[in-house]
């Protein structure tokens, strides 16, 4: 962890989870001080954020966000990705802590694959970053990890998964299900159906059929989803389920969590808003696993959000290098970027429409990924006086255009390319030290330590 901020804030006139304006002072890494604005004791020399500026509806505080979906490519893809990169990207996207997914090369398998991740994490600094351990030996779907070693270590994971791939094997399925319950961990499962889904390159449906592309049809996902929530409920363990994308998966988690069931769900953002028109244009930034599908699924993952079936946005940031996504339709890389898109996506898509507050999206995007990947003892809490200063800062009614040239993560294939978008991220603040301020990361923030502004 680094160590806490010797640098004091005070932020002007901003909106705690969007509610009345404060002036809240961020010392010692945490949360200092909470009042009407001006009647703050602010100690000297505390460096100024918001104030002037923002609009008239003023800036939004909200908790640090937590993704539980973030792939980093380090170690194995640096040209795509590396630690530092993709949580400065992270940072820039109102992130405080992400879960780094197992599918690098090595694979993040072992102990020792899982500690040298998070130490690359802690000496970035940008975010707290929290592996996530592989299932099954090198993604192969044939012999489980080492679960346990990886817990046990230095890196203390919680959330196992073999994204990217789907773990098919329902009785891996189940003793990894048995096994995670030792150390209070959950299984993130990819659902994908492998023989359903054989040389699938877009959604099944009236697009696929029309521009003559391999479907993958929403079954391949909702079979798996539908028995791994029995097998859940058989062993009594935790089941998490990554970027479900369609209307059926929806109905199969509302029915599993009225029946008790431990499970938890995640969407994207781009699954929040893209349908599978896109692919008409065999652009394939838009081709992603699992795939954009149709109006009628894109409404029914926002309700799921709305109504708290689904738990949680997640990125599923998937950076590719230009030379695996600049080519064919077919031979392209599945995956999107998405650290920096996010929170806009989602005050666009469920914000500015009325569905959530900012309260929830505090939620959605911070508190429940944080209980989810079992790190909430420092993540995802609450705005108040004494709790760590992980802080993120939004200007809503800002807006921008998208240009992946311009992003921080190295990789430049965002979905959202050109695109207006509304709300900005001005600030992040890690255990109370600026990650971002002006809406830019803070390269060195040796230099900003101790100075006023
Ligand atoms: N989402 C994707 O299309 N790709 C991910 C893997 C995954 O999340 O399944 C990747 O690692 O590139
Ligand atoms: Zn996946
Ligand atoms: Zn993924």
């Amino acid at each position: 962890m680094s160590t806490p901020s010797t640098t004091t804030y005070v932020l002007r006139g901003v909106r705690p989870y969007g509610t009345d304006p404060v002036d809240v002072v961020l010392a010692d890494g945490v949360v200092a001080a909470i009042g009407a604005p001006g009647t703050v004791e602010v100690p000297d020399g505390a460096h100024e954020v918001g104030g002037d500026s923002g609009s008239d509806e003023g800036l939004v505080l909200l908790p640090g966000l937590v993704d539980l979906h973030t792939h980093l490519r380090e170690p194995g893809r640096e040209d795509a990705e590396t630690v530092f990169s993709g949580t400065r990207a992270a940072a820039a996207g109102g992130f405080t802590a992400v879960h780094a997914m197992a599918n690098t090369t090595p694979t993040q398998d072992t102990a020792g694959v899982v500690e040298q991740v998070h130490r690359l994490g802690e000496q970035a600094g940008w975010v707290d970053v929290h592996p996530v351990g592989a299932v099954t030996v090198g993604l192969g779907g044939e012999k489980l990890a080492e679960l346990g070693a990886m817990a046990d270590s230095a890196a203390r994971v919680r959330v196992f998964s073999d994204d990217g791939k789907c773990v098919h094997d329902p009785v891996l399925m189940r003793r990894a299900l048995e096994y995670v319950k030792a150390f209070d961990g959950v299984v993130a499962q990819h659902a994908q159906e492998p023989r359903l889904t054989e040389g699938a390159q877009m959604n099944e449906g009236v697009v696929s059929a029309q521009i003559g592309l391999t479907g993958w049809p929403a079954v391949a996902e909702e079979s798996i989803i539908a028995r791994d929530v029995l097998l859940a409920e058989h062993v009594g363990s935790r089941l998490h389920v990554c970027h479900l994308s369609t209307a059926g998966s929806v109905e199969i988690i509302r029915w599993a969590k009225g029946r008790g069931i431990d499970v938890t769900a995640e969407v994207t953002p781009h699954h929040l808003v893209l349908t599978d028109e896109l692919a008409r244009e065999y652009d394939p930034v838009f081709k992603v696993n699992p795939p954009l599908r149709t109006a009628k699924d894109v409404e029914a993952v926002r309700e799921g959000l709305a109504d708290g079936t689904i738990d949680i946005v997640a990125t599923d940031h998937a950076p590719h290098p230009v030379e695996d996504k600049d080519c064919e339709w077919s031979s392209a890389a599945f995956g999107m970027t998405g650290l920096e898109t996010a929170l806009s996506v989602v005050q666009q898509t469920m914000v500015d429409t009325g569905r959530l507050t900012w309260a929830d999206v505090a939620r959605v995007l911070s508190e429940n990924p944080a209980r989810i990947g079992r790190i909430s003892a420092t993540q995802g809490r609450p705005i108040a006086v004494g709790e760590p200063a992980n802080l993120t800062l939004v200007d809503p009614a800002a807006t921008r255009a998208v240009d992946g040239a311009a992003q921080v993560t190295a990789s430049a294939n965002t979905p959202f390319q050109g695109m207006e978008l509304p709300g900005r991220v001005v600030a992040t603040f890690l255990r109370g030290r600026a990650t971002v301020l002006d809406g830019a990361p803070v390269d060195s923030t040796s230099t900003l330590e101790g100075a006023t502004r």
